[in-house]
């Protein structure tokens, strides 16, 4: 799904107006009576209290058409116009008077805090946070905010209006008492990408998109600088295996890492790559791990380093695919030495995680040896020792996004939604839980995304499809562990299951099913 920014979506708007020729006001009646029918299909008809917030934009007229049909079907509403400028919207105005005609009580007028306390909300109520949309263009006034933390006091369910109010679409907040907390936003053609970012996902609990009827060739020909990547997103990607294919067809994935206590990670990483479907894997390991890896994976190769506890030269004469490098792999001076002369030398394509990106980061000259389209694969830590530190979330990417241009790199920001950056493209994954926090998640990944370079994917289109996979099997291992127990080689497990669940059918909804028998 894309992410349309701001501009786009004020660029759709008006496309839409013209080439369905309707007025503006049509297509927010559009976007109104969509809010209201989702209301109405759950709340039928239910007489609890619904405080109905309408800022003087174009979000406050959403606001004013859902209040207006809540009005006519009998709902029990209180409307209120939260007055904090004097450039009200066309729109607004329209709605404005339209709500007018169909209620002897008129809204509610606020102004300035004093108005705030005639205003109740019980705690089973409903808000609906229609003040501010992605107008949002300087800080709430001080009454304002009072309005937003009342709105958080009253423990009243809140539904926001495309995007939580206070909320800014392309820039961090610097109050976050000044935004509306939400339960549920409902957004407009595309969610917002504050939904997804660490600093700011707190602020809607959940949310859908809600289809407006925005030109549909616009929304297919425009280009997004963001896409969300579900499952729709990532079958395209998939490669079918032809019936006479051989291993050789399927690539040589290298694993290199390990050390003294921490062999394991390399083992995830091997076991993820072969049940990812690489054809062969081999693991360039210290000598410490030899009979361990022998042992546990009879399935992969074991070439090893010279020494005992770590590596300390990088010496092969097999020709891999593609290396996956660092997980396990210890920054001793022996490491470091050898790491730095191994890229000066390395033609083949890289995944670089962990201890690999520690090294990088502390001798950066080193990054200008990576191959084109090297994937770097750092969690929130690593991350900032080799970009630096940042202000807020949107900073952050910008500084990856000129990371990832100045060196060619493909960078994953590794979270609860993992960002795969190539340049000024991010793609956000849906997939994934609070289970994966636990030891050895992140290897599985690496091997996961080595095994689908190793089979002939792009760098990106195997960071894309491996990322949402190991989330996939993440979540499909949770029916069996839940979050506690939950561990890395149960990832590894559930691949299998990832992959055959890209092709399941969506359940037929229970009535058909019933008639059909
Ligand atoms: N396709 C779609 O998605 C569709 C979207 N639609 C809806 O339109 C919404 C966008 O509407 P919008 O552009 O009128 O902006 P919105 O956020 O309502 O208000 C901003 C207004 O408030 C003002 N203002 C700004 N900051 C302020 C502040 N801190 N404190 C005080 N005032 C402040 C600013 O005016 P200013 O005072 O700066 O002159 C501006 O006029 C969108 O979110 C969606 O709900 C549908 O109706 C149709 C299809
Ligand atoms: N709350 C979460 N929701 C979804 N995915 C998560 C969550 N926490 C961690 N993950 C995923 O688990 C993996 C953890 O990787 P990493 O931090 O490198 O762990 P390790 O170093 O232990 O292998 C990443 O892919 C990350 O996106
Ligand atoms: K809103």
């Amino acid at each position: 799904m894309k992410l349309f920014s701001k501009e786009q979506i004020y660029e759709g708007d008006k496309l839409t107006t013209e080439r369905q020729n309707i007025s503006s006001t049509d297509l927010m009646e559009r976007a109104g009576t969509q809010i209201f029918n989702w209301m109405h299909a759950r709340m039928q008809g239910a007489q609890v209290p619904i405080h109905v917030f309408c800022g003087i934009g174009n979000n406050g007229g959403d606001g004013l058409v859902l209040a207006r049909h809540l009005v006519t079907h009998g709902y029990n509403v209180v409307c209120y116009i939260v007055n904090c400028s004097d450039k009200r919207s066309k729109d607004f105005l329209i709605n404005y008077d339209r709500i007018k005609s169909v209620s002897n009580t008129w809204p509610n007028m606020l102004s300035c805090k004093e108005d705030l306390s005639e205003i109740t909300i019980g705690g089973d109520d409903i808000i609906v946070d229609a003040v501010f949309g992605i107008g949002l263009n300087r800080p709430p006034n001080d009454w304002v905010k009072h309005l937003f933390q009342k709105f958080k006091v009253s423990k009243a369910f809140t539904l926001s209006i495309d995007i939580p109010s206070g909320l800014f679409t392309d820039r961090a907040v610097d109050d976050e008492d000044a935004v509306v907390y939400a339960g549920y936003t409902l957004s407009f053609q595309s969610p917002k990408l504050a939904f997804f970012l660490p600093g700011t996902q707190k602020f809607t609990v959940q949310w859908e998109v809600l289809d407006i009827g925005i030109d549909r060739d616009y929304l297919r020909e425009t280009e997004t600088e963001v896409e969300l990547i579900a499952k729709h997103e990532v079958l395209p990607l998939y490669k079918p295996r032809q019936k006479f294919a051989h291993k050789g067809d399927f690539g040589h994935v290298m694993i290199l890492g390990g050390s003294y206590g921490k062999i394991g990670a390399v083992n995830l990483a091997s076991r993820s790559a072969l049940s990812s479907g690489a054809g062969l894997v081999t693991v360039y390991i210290p000598t410490c791990g030899y009979h361990s890896m022998q042992t546990a994976v009879p399935e992969v190769m074991v070439i090893t380093d010279e020494h005992e506890t770590h590596i300390s030269n990088i010496n092969f004469d097999i020709q891999p695919t593609v290396i996956g490098v660092g997980v396990g792999l210890g920054t001793s001076e022996d490491t470091v030495k050898t790491f730095a002369a191994f890229l000066k030398k390395n033609t083949i394509p890289l995944v670089i995680d962990a201890d690999g990106i520690n090294i990088l980061s502390r001798n950066k000259t080193l990054l200008n040896l990576l191959p084109e389209q090297t994937v770097l694969t750092p969690h929130l830590k690593e991350l900032e020792r080799i970009i630096g530190t940042w202000s807020d979330d949107f900073e952050m990417l910008e500084k990856v996004k000129a990371f990832s241009e100045k060196y060619n790199v493909i960078v994953l920001i590794k979270g609860a939604h993992s960002i795969t950056v190539n340049k000024n493209k991010m793609y956000i994954n849906t997939t994934g839980n609070p289970g994966m926090a636990t030891a050895g998640s992140g290897d599985v990944l690496t091997g996961m995304i080595s095994g689908l370079i190793a089979q002939g994917y792009t760098p990106l289109a195997a960071t894309i499809f491996a990322v949402y996979l190991h989330g996939k099997s993440a979540d499909i291992s949770l029916e069996d562990y839940g979050y506690q127990s939950l561990i890395a080689s149960h990832i590894i497990e559930k691949i299998g299951e990832a992959y055959i669940d890209l092709f399941k059918q969506p359940e037929q909804p229970k009535e058909e099913t019933q008639q059909k028998q």
